[in-house]
């Protein structure tokens, strides 16, 4: 099926930039979140990241222009019903999500494909609690969505082949690279990616190293772009913390215990980069580590 309209709920860090790369490609693109304020910072965060792309020569004015065009807010989730295409992008809360699905199911057109952006949740018991398991899939992309070229592509127990190739030929239109991953706890990227942040905290906790120390360590001793700590932060604590209890509850297996560090700082509303204090305090130009 040839996708053109999509719909995005939640307007976060990850429904904004998955709007963007959307609008880009020639999608008209339909962001919805609980939040008015949600809605205005995405579009701005959008337009700011489109600016920085004509500065740098990556796309021109018009491509800019037109993309922004494409995109348009709500706050009433039935305004994404006819869409081809929905990707729900919002809290790693499997509460949350069903509730989203729940609310949309009556205004769904029959031909629309919906899936979820998740990084951990199950698939198939997300898929099983919609009217179409067989049109559900996981749609994972990476943080920052216009930057990392990987689409991880999870299908449910029921998702058929129809849905998964209609997924491939968009991830194709978007100009990045779809892994397939079979659907179990925190797929493939952060079935990898999770344990060696949460190892970091450890790490931190247990006081083998400051923050600075063991992000050095990563980023110069093994050539990674942001040490484990300042990309937790990037990614939101909240959302590593929901990963690793996914990942704990869902392979039973002591060796993806969440630090009780990372919980702690989860507690204090600490988020990371979008609550401004994390494992780095942002409100300090460069940031200040918080231990
Ligand atoms: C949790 C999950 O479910 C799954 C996940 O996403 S796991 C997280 C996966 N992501 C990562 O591991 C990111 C690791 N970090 C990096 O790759 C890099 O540090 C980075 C790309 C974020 C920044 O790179 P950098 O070299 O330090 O900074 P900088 O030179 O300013 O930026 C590089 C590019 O990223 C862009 N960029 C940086 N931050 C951005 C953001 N938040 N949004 C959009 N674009 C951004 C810049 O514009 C620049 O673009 P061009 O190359 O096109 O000019
Ligand atoms: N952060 C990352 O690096 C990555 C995250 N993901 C996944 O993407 C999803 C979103 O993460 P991220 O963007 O980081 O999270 P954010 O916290 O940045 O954004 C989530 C957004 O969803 C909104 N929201 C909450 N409930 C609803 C609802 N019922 N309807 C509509 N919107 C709602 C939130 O509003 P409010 O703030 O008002 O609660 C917020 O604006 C999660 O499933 C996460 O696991 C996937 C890949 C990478």
């Amino acid at each position: 099926m040839e996708i053109g309209k999509v719909g995005i709920v939640g307007a976060g860090q990850m429904g904004n930039g998955i709007a963007h790369v959307f609008a880009l490609s020639g999608y008209n693109v339909i962001l919805n979140d609980i939040s008015e304020d949600a809605l205005s910072a995405a579009v701005r965060q959008i337009e700011g990241n489109l600016e920085r792309q004509v500065t740098r020569e990556k796309i021109t004015t018009d491509a800019r222009q037109e993309a922004l065009e494409r995109i348009s807010t709500t706050l009433k989730l039935p305004d994404l019903g006819q869409s081809d295409l929905i990707i729900e992008a919002a809290t790693e809360r499997e509460t949350i999500k069903t509730a989203i699905f729940e609310d949309l199911m009556p205004h769904l057109a029959p031909h629309t494909i919906l899936t979820s952006n998740t990084s951990s949740i199950s698939i198939t018991r997300l898929a099983s609690r919609t009217d179409r398991p067989e049109k559900f899939m996981g749609f994972h992309f990476m943080n920052p969505v216009p930057i990392m070229e990987l689409v991880e592509l999870i299908r449910g127990i029921a998702t058929d082949e129809e849905t998964f190739k209609s997924c491939l030929a968009v991830v194709d239109r978007l100009g990045k690279t779809a892994a397939s991953a079979e659907d179990f706890p925190a797929f493939i990227v952060n079935r990898i990616l999770m344990p060696m942040i949460n190892e970091a905290v450890y790490t931190l906790y247990e006081g083998v190293g400051s923050v600075s120390s063991i992000d050095s360590s990563l980023k110069l001793g093994a050539n990674h772009p942001m040490g484990p700590l300042a990309l937790a932060d990037f990614i939101g604590l909240d959302t590593c913390l929901a990963i690793m209890n996914v990942l704990h509850d869902g392979l039973a297996d002591t060796k993806y215990r969440p630090c009780p560090l990372l919980t702690k700082y989860v507690e204090a509303g600490w988020l990371g980069r979008k609550s401004k204090r994390g494992f780095y305090d942002y409100r300090q130009d460069p940031p200040v580590p918080t231990r």
